[in-house]
């Protein structure tokens, strides 16, 4: 086992981990060498971090090297005594912003996480405007800001981008970004070295403080406690605080009831899923960035559109999907047009295909005939209620993957032979009326966009 074989892996355990957790955890260890037993030596900047990579990654790694390195049966972590200077920014003890304070212990800010690049639409209009106001660094009139919502749909990307305006606004005010999960590292860290009161003046010191991802310090005892009192500190001194979190605070688990209320304490405001105008315009955004990247490629009319349209699931999708694009058009030499969609982002295609339930169904085609949901999967047998039923019962046939039975019995208990009798009267109406036909085929529209 030797250093270079070491280098030549990181590749693999960035991809395996995610870029975050390489930064943090695996490209700060040091390879030492392998000694007697086949052990992997690295070095580690401090305790905590040693045993933090064995007890989380330490399986990873020792598969990882005894796959280039057979004699390879064990790993083990010193305490290094490398410069911290050789440490990466994610776990060095300063934020790289314009002139940070030496001693923040802030996580790196994204370069590319502007309110420059941040696309805003209708659905998160609100987060974005109340993001400008605390970002202006005025009068602190909402304290905390609690942002939150699902994977992917921008929480990272504003909180850094509040963190870049207030620090070129305001250099004089210390400003400090991290993740929960770093507050805790820092806090655990600071119990272990016996540091509380640097650890608790550090924090009090700051002007801004914010957090992103709080939901970790859910069922964290001690961190939550320790959290709650910065918390109450900062406010005290009318100190902004700037939270972000996957749920709204009443929906994380095993929070404080006394964190709780204060996170709701400020204002909440949620980012919600994208539509797809919000879709198109960040793929209009980002695409005109790889252009200038990779001149002289073009994307054929419809493809943007096609891919806003297909991919809903979150932002971080869409955009892997675009990098994708682009770099398979420029390996190949071909233009960005639907075929190579359709060979590149298979996968990411069928993955994101909507499911569409039964329920959907049964709601939209209710609306669309103006009837209630339960005369159509109630027992009533008139025209009025009984050609819808059919309409929906042929639609969950058509778009969902569910059997007869199953169908049938998520229309009021009723026997597969009568589903599969008001899917073929559809079938033979769709032939002869033209109405039915453009109901049926509304309605179809309507539930897979
Ligand atoms: N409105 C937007 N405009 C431009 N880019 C966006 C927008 N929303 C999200 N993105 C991009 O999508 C990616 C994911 O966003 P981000 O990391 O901020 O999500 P998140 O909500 O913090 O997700 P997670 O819950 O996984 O932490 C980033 O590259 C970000 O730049």
């Amino acid at each position: 086992m030797t250093k270079e074989q070491w280098g030549a892996l990181q590749d693999s355990l960035c991809k395996t981990v995610g870029e975050n957790n390489y930064k943090t955890w695996i490209a700060p260890l040091s390879f030492h060498g392998l000694e007697d037993g086949g052990v992997a030596v690295f070095g580690a900047p401090t305790n905590f971090f040693g045993t933090y990579v064995s007890q989380n990654y330490g399986d990873l790694l020792l598969s990882q090297l005894s796959k280039v390195n057979s004699s390879v049966c064990r790993v083990m972590f010193r305490t290094s005594t490398r410069p911290a200077a050789n440490v990466p920014a994610a776990v060095r003890p300063a934020a790289p912003a314009p002139t940070p304070r030496e001693d923040l212990p802030g996580a790196p800010l994204d370069q590319r996480f502007t309110f420059e690049t941040f696309v805003v639409g209708k659905p998160n209009e609100l987060a974005h405007a109340a993001s400008r106001r605390v970002a202006e660094g005025g009068v602190v009139t909402f304290n905390p800001l609690f942002l939150y919502g699902g994977v992917g749909l921008g929480k990272t990307h504003l909180m850094h981008a509040i963190a870049w305006e207030l620090r070129a606004r305001h250099p004089e005010k210390t400003v400090l970004y991290l993740s929960a999960e770093q507050f805790m590292y820092r806090f655990v860290q600071a119990l272990r070295e016996r540091k509380m009161i640097d650890f608790k003046e550090l924090f009090r010191s700051v002007d801004v403080l914010m957090v992103d991802d709080v939901q970790f310090i859910a069922g964290k005892d001690s961190t939550q406690e320790e959290f709650f009192h910065t918390f109450n500190a900062l406010v005290d001194q009318n100190k902004q605080i700037i939270i972000s979190a996957d749920r709204a605070p009443d929906e994380i688990k095993d929070l404080e009831n006394r964190i709780r209320s204060r996170l709701q304490s400020g204002l909440v405001v949620d980012l919600h899923p994208t539509d797809y105008e919000l879709r198109l315009g960040i793929l209009l955004s980002k695409a005109e960035m790889y252009r200038a990247q990779y001149p002289g490629l073009s994307i054929a009319d419809g493809v943007l559109e096609f891919l806003a349209h297909r991919i809903s699931t979150n932002v971080r999708v869409l955009e892997g999907a675009l990098t994708r694009l682009f770099a398979f058009a420029s390996l190949v030499g071909k233009p960005i047009d639907m075929d190579l969609v359709q060979d590149s982002l298979a996968d990411v295609l069928r993955a994101s295909e909507r499911k569409i339930s039964i329920d959907e169904i049964q709601r939209k085609v209710a609306e669309h005939y103006n009837i209630r949901l339960s005369d159509m999967i109630g027992p009533k047998r008139v025209r009025n209620f009984a050609r819808p039923r059919q309409v929906a019962m042929y639609l969950c046939k058509q778009l969902t993957s569910r059997s007869l039975p199953e169908i049938g019995r998520r229309f009021g208990g009723r026997d597969h032979t009568t589903v599969m009798h008001g899917v073929k009267r559809i079938e033979e109406l769709r032939l002869q009326d033209g109405q039915i036909d453009e109901d049926v085929e509304l309605l179809r529209r309507a539930l897979e966009a």
